[in-house]
């Protein structure tokens, strides 16, 4: 796994934003890029980057097709808080992605479990994830893989444990009452599957789950360190994210990625 340790959480932006435009350019053949997204705080920076540089013409989305991580059940796709209305204004109205290659899991499917496996079968369908980017919990879950999510899992509905519901009730008039209490998420398998993994962890409150992430063994409590399991796993992180690391741990990846433009 490579640990790109970032002065700060705009340089975090602006080297992930620099990886994922990279990879866009460089890819070939007539299948299009397929891109696995986040929601949440940890991206925000990284699509304004990625807007900056299709602004710049560094970079097209027209040959991108997306497919997000997760959505909540039960609330209408246009609530301001719905990863939907997340990802549309925050991201896939200032480029030029055609709509219909936006996927993001549908949180009223009247079956949905059904709208799980067509989504795992339209993955499928494209030739898998190049490159799937995600946040992470304070307690170290990946999309909503709370803790104890099988590693094996695939995308299916999951119940958020209160620590979520807590951490994410700031969207939501930080009242938890309001906070829907299941979501539609894809499994940690879903997200090992893509060619290549680029994980996101910035700030203090995510250092306990850096920690475990990379210097703990791979655990379902901690489920971003099923990541130790992937061929091709990147974590870009902050220094505050660092605070839990052994100084050791900090310093090997800071040397060994010394250099490295991207
Ligand atoms: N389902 C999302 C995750 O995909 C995200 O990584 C996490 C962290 O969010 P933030 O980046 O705002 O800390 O929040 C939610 O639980």
């Amino acid at each position: 796994m490579r640990l790109l340790i970032q002065l700060n959480y705009d340089k975090v932006s602006e080297w992930t934003a620099g990886y994922i435009a990279e990879k866009i350019n460089q890819h070939k053949g007539s299948r299009p890029f397929v891109l696995g997204l986040p929601t949440g705080s940890s991206p925000l920076g990284t699509y304004k980057a990625l807007i900056d540089l299709y602004k710049e013409g560094k970079v097209s989305f027209k040959n991108v097709v997306t497919f997000n991580m997760d959505e909540y059940i039960g609330i209408p796709e246009d609530h301001p808080e719905s990863y939907h209305s997340f990802m549309w204004n925050n991201f896939f109205n200032h480029v030029d992605i055609e709509k219909d290659n936006v996927n993001i899991l549908n949180g009223n499917a009247p079956d949905v479990e059904e709208e799980c496996q067509q989504y795992e079968e339209k993955i499928n369908q494209y030739g898998g994830i190049d490159l799937f980017m995600g946040g992470i919990g304070p307690d170290g879950h990946i999309a909503f893989n709370e803790p104890g999510s099988s590693l094996q899992s695939r995308t299916r509905v999951k119940t958020l444990t209160q620590d979520t519901i807590i951490a994410n009730s700031r969207f939501f008039d930080n009242d938890t009452n309001k906070v829907p209490k299941t979501a539609l998420t894809v499994g940690v398998a879903t997200v090992l599957d893509a060619r290549e993994v680029l994980i996101i962890v910035n700030g203090h409150n995510k250092a306990r789950a850096l920690h475990y992430a990379i210097e703990q063994g791979v655990n379902h409590m901690w489920t971003i360190s099923a990541l130790q399991m992937h061929p091709k796993g990147i974590i870009v992180c902050d220094e505050a994210a660092c605070d839990e690391l052994k100084v050791g741990t900090y310093r090997y990846f800071k040397d060994i990625e010394k250099g490295n433009r991207l």
